[in-house]
């Protein structure tokens, strides 16, 4: 079975961040990149986030005909969320974690798909997201999601945009956190594909040689 293809998008600060300490909603990328970024959801069947974007953001991503998904172990996606508020789709995929009772009140307003263990289980997801009919998904974090993604080798690609301006600070979270390599030979390398300038900021495009199958 292949696995979708996965894009990674994100906007970081000059300083690598996609938020300040505070981790609040925050707009980095410029309202070109916004514009970009908007066109861009159309062309994928899935857009995909965690559940610490969704506590912090509490993002919208209504895209018609695009199925939104949640990584969410423990169940914690409020349920007055805008993602579950809205008539658009949306899958959770939680864990054995999660409280039954919880799981009952999100299934009321979205599909939930459980896994084993305390994290969702990506290469299953992707198993089950490609039979779904998703062929091509957007990954829009956080750090910790998208290190997932990366340190499994499951992205792609990766599109992000740095804009000008700094946040600073070692809590403030960055585009990829998670737990990180130790050795620089366990770096994750990307190919160089394409630079432009967006606004005061600019567009990097990345490719992951060798993206792992299912
Ligand atoms: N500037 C930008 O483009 C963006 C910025 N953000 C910012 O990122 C921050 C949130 O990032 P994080 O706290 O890192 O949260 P996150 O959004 O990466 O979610 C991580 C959580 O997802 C759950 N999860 C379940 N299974 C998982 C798996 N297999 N792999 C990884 N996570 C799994 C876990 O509960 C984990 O703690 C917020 O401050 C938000 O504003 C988020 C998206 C884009
Ligand atoms: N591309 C981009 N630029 C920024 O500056 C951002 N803060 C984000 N955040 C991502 O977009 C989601 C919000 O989407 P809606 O506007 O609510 O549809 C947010 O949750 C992040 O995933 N992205």
């Amino acid at each position: 079975m292949k696995k979708p293809y996965i894009l990674i998008n994100s906007a970081l600060t000059l300083d690598g961040k996609i938020s300040t300490k505070k981790r609040k909603k925050i707009k980095i990328s410029s309202k070109e990149d916004f514009i970009r970024v908007k066109k861009l959801r159309k062309r994928f069947d899935g857009i995909l986030v965690g559940i610490g974007t969704v506590l912090a953001d509490d993002p919208k991503l209504n895209v018609e005909n695009t199925l939104r998904i949640v990584l969410d172990s423990r169940g914690r996606i409020p349920l007055d969320s805008n993602l579950l508020e809205d008539e658009l789709p949306v899958l959770v995929a939680i864990t054995e974690k999660a409280p039954l009772s919880r799981v009952k009140r999100i299934e009321e307003k979205a599909e939930v798909i459980k896994f084993k263990g305390s994290k969702v289980d990506l290469k299953n997801l992707l198993k089950k997201l490609r039979e779904k009919g998703i062929k091509k998904l957007l990954v829009e974090g956080g750090g910790t999601v998208n290190w997932s993604f990366l340190k499994n080798r499951y992205a792609d690609e990766v599109c992000v945009y740095i804009s000008n301006l700094i946040f600073g600070g070692k809590d403030a979270p960055t585009f990829v956190d998670g737990e990180g390599v130790k050795e620089k030979q366990d770096a994750i390398e990307l190919k160089l594909k394409n630079v432009e300038k967006l606004g005061e900021g600019l567009l990097l495009f990345w490719e992951l040689p060798h993206p792992k199958g299912l």
